[in-house]
């Protein structure tokens, strides 16, 4: 039985909800697509399904932003030790997650609703763990500590395979982004999204593009996930073995537009509650983000600088604005 009060969504911004009008943001049919499907396993094949296989995750980055991907290499037993974990996690008491610490899980990482939302339309109806990934040392770690250092290796490493394929694809050496995205600003967003009482008027995640070069996404079989295409909100049908990649707004700058950083959003759901995942790969706060070809889209910037303008704009205006600030 889901607490309805933990986090304490609807009591913290009740007001939103009696002063406004609804903002009837979900349309009344939303198409439902499968993603392009990628079978890694083809990277160990012949030299022309290799070529192949490569050739389809530059063009899915392309047109579509997302792809996603089987025979990815996570084992089924460790995703499932990955939910558990966030089972355990969400359902403790909400005084708990906001105050303690209990593992990796501090209340510094913790976080709900959305602080700076002024309006229904900025808020997202769920709660969050980001999980920084700098080295922990060797000794004592907890179990669960340990699960969540494997998984994340696994994701790094699948990471730098994808965005090795990716840099090729540009004509660039397939080592340039594992040079600069060290794994001390990676990091792993744990989601939650609690059965929602008021599914027209507030979406489980607000409409946003990725801060990074590339995310991994492991989802449940509840749905919700919505992305941009061709001006219309498509819905992400699940795949129970598969695993979501998106392009983030890194690679969008770096490759002068050729890939997509695509806005996405989560719908909440009126009766089931719903746990996803999230690796971001992120480059170190020095890396400068500059295309190598001309005209540029996009004036270079650091990461750093890009992760401060993203979080001065949430603070000051409710929402991102992202790649728009560093037009040429
Ligand atoms: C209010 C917001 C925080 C966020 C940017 C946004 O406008 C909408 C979604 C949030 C999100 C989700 C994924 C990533 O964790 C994140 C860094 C991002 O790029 O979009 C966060 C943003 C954030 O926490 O600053
Ligand atoms: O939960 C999802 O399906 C998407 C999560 C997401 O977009 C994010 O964490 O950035
Ligand atoms: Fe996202």
């Amino acid at each position: 039985m889901v607490d309805q009060n933990n986090p304490p969504l609807f009591n913290t911004y009740k007001s939103f909800f009696s002063h406004q009008p609804s903002d009837q943001h979900r349309m009344a049919e939303t198409d439902e697509c499968e993603l392009p499907l990628i079978d890694l396993s083809c990277l160990k094949n012949s030299q022309a399904q290799m070529i192949q296989c490569k050739r389809d995750i530059v063009t899915a980055s392309s047109v579509w932003g997302f792809f996603q991907v089987v025979n990815h290499g996570i084992p089924e037993e460790l995703l499932e030790k990955m939910r558990s974990i966030m089972v355990n996690v969400f359902r403790r008491p909400f005084e708990t997650k906001a105050k303690e610490r209990l593992f990796d899980f501090s209340p510094h990482s913790y976080r709900w609703g959305t602080p700076s939302a002024t309006s229904l339309k900025q808020l997202s109806w769920s709660e969050a763990y980001h999980i920084a990934l700098s080295p922990s040392p060797q000794q004592e770690k907890q179990s669960t500590r340990q699960t969540i250092e494997e998984f994340a290796t696994l994701m790094s490493n699948l990471a730098h395979q994808l965005s090795s394929v990716l840099s090729e694809g540009l004509g660039y050496e397939g080592t340039y982004l594992k040079d600069s995205c060290t794994c001390n600003t990676c990091y792993l967003r744990l989601n939650h999204y609690p059965p929602c009482p008021i599914i027209d008027e507030v979406f489980g995640l607000i409409p946003h593009t990725d801060s990074d070069f590339m995310t991994i996404l492991v989802q449940d079989q509840v749905g919700g996930l919505q992305l941009m295409k061709d001006g219309r909100w498509i819905a992400v049908k699940p795949n129970p073995n598969a695993l979501i990649i998106n392009i983030g707004d890194l690679f969008q700058a770096w490759s002068n537009g050729v890939y997509k950083s695509v806005e996405h959003r989560v719908m909440s759901n009126p009766h089931l509650e719903r746990f996803s995942v999230a690796y971001f790969l992120c480059p170190s706060y020095d890396t400068m983000i500059q295309s190598q070809t001309e005209p540029s889209m996009y004036r270079k910037f650091t990461f750093k600088e890009f992760r401060q303008q993203v979080q001065a704009d949430v603070k000051l205006t409710g929402h991102k604005i992202g790649l728009p600030r560093f037009l040429a």
